[in-house]
């Protein structure tokens, strides 16, 4: 067990404060301790990246990116002991933490890249003594906060385009899962990473995001979490000012179509269902499949769930690790009992098994009133319910507050590509259920969030754009 310090200016201290305990989840051991930092941390961490920002931004993109790549290597090299990190404070399987610290770092390879293509423009002017011009510039320091479900790669999503546009940046990692977020830190300092240009401050979440929010100097904010707490910092960003990007919650429907390939739509549903205990904002949390192959979908799809296997993230073979806290196990088992006391009939799973660990379940004959189809699930819960028209399944996948994303399985293409253009998302997986990577674009419509991540638009979020008109 660590006693970890928070990370300003190029300093670890713990600054005699509280501490908070992290425990692993699939053991309630506490596997680490981080400080409870609150405003004058906040503060100290904000001083730092703004008496940053003036160097790192007049280093050219390729220093930079330079010193991105140097951090990517570094990352590279202990990735395994990240991902062991990452399972001990956040539950999910080895296998998978090891595929997020890949996913992860894919962002710091991307963005290293794209700084390089962040390109201004002329435009005619209307007169001959005058030429226009247009360039791009980094917004400033930056406040980065995270959510628990994706340690490393909630945080390279932002630092990673923010860092090679020149920006300097301030993280409050979520408590539950801080480690990673401090061990990433540490390797950023080993790259070289200049003092100032990277802080992470852990602690009384709402005490730090509220100095930031009203500290004139920074003037972008990042989060990904859920659509309650993005509501509040968009907000308090509006007091000064603030650019805003956020990722937020997900509710999202999967459709399988009647002439759907039963496998590619069972596998398609189970990577996007059960990935990190289901505990993802994409996952497919509404599965609407054809009357027609209901039956012959569920048999398929049981006899795979029934295959996963339950347990300690550390553990090998292990698919499902345990929920978050209980908080997590106590929703997910709440919404199952309502759908079974409300008509949904039990095909797999149904309840806890001990400590944070939830069967994965399966629960057909689920129409639109129950719970499980309203709220944001984010556990191992798969309910099923059946449709008769293409028109009935876009307007219930449709009638949501979210629109993050959507799934269709179907092999006729002009069907799926239809499909695809009437779904309300900003991400649509046609035959596929594990859509995110690092170059295409992340983000939700309605209340999923404002703005995108990755991509070559993910980029965008971190310039201010700058018109400069020269008299002659
Ligand atoms: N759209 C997306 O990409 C993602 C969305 N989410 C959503 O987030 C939720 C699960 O993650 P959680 O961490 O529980 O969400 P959360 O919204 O409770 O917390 C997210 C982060 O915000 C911090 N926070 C909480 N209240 C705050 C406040 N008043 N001021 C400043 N910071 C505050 C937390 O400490 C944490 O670091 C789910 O609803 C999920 O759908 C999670 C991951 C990705
Ligand atoms: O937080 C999440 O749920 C992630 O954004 C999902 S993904 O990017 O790993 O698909």
């Amino acid at each position: 067990m660590k006693d970890y310090g928070v990370f300003i200016n190029g300093e670890w201290s713990d600054f005699g404060l509280d501490k908070i305990e992290v425990t692993n989840p699939a053991t309630n051991e506490v596997v680490a301790t981080v400080p409870k930092g609150g405003a004058a941390e906040a503060a100290k961490a904000a001083d730092a990246a703004y008496e940053a920002f003036t160097d790192w931004a007049a280093r050219s993109v390729y220093e930079r990116a330079e010193l991105i790549w140097k951090w990517h290597r570094l990352i590279d090299d202990n990735k395994e002991e990240l991902a062991k990190i990452m399972t001990e404070e956040q539950g999910k399987p080895f296998k998978e933490a090891l595929g997020e610290m890949t996913y992860a770092n894919g962002f710091l390879s991307w963005f290293a890249e794209e700084g390089k293509r962040v390109y201004g423009e002329t435009i005619p002017a209307s007169v001959s003594n005058k030429r226009l011009f247009v360039t791009k510039q980094p917004v400033g320091v930056v406040a980065v906060i995270t959510p628990w479900n994706f340690p490393a790669a909630m945080i390279t999503r932002k630092v990673a385009p923010a860092l090679a546009v020149g920006c300097t940046v301030v993280i409050k990692p979520a408590n539950l899962t801080p480690i990673t977020a401090l061990k990433m830190a540490e390797l950023a300092e080993e790259a070289g990473i200049p003092k100032g240009v990277i802080n992470v401050v852990t602690g009384k979440s709402p005490e730090i995001g509220e100095t930031w929010l009203q500290d004139a100097r920074v003037r972008k904010l990042t989060f990904t979490g859920s659509t309650e707490v993005g509501k509040t910092l968009m907000r308090g960003s509006a007091d000064t000012v603030k650019k805003i990007s956020l990722e937020l919650g997900g509710h999202a429907p999967a459709i399988v179509l009647e002439d759907a390939d039963l496998n590619k739509a069972v596998d398609g549903i189970i990577s996007s269902k059960f990935r990190n205990a289901g505990q993802t904002c994409v996952c497919s949390n509404r599965i609407f499949v054809h009357e027609a192959i209901q039956d012959a979908f569920i048999e398929k799809l049981v006899a795979k769930v029934k295959e996963l296997k339950v347990g300690n993230g550390l553990e090998d073979g292990v698919d499902i690790g345990p929920l978050i806290d209980q908080n997590a196990v106590d929703k997910v088992q709440k919404q199952i009992d309502e759908a079974l006391n409300s008509g949904a009939k039990l095909e797999a799973g149904g309840k806890a098994i001990d400590g944070l660990f939830l069967e994965p379940t399966v629960l057909s004959n689920i129409d639109d009133s129950m719970l499980c189809m309203k709220e944001e699930t984010f556990g191992p819960l798969a309910p099923i319910a059946s449709f008769k028209t293409d028109e009935e399944a876009i307007q219930r996948a449709n009638d949501s507050i979210f629109g993050l994303a959507a799934y269709v399985f179907t092999e006729n293409i002009t069907k799926g590509i239809q499909f695809t253009e009437a779904l309300e998302f900003g991400i649509v997986g046609l035959n596929d259920g594990l859509p995110s990577v690092p170059q295409a674009p992340f983000g939700g419509f309605k209340q999923s969030g404002l703005g995108r991540e990755g991509g070559h638009q993910g980029i965008e979020e971190f310039l201010e754009v700058k018109y400069i008109s020269l008299g002659l």
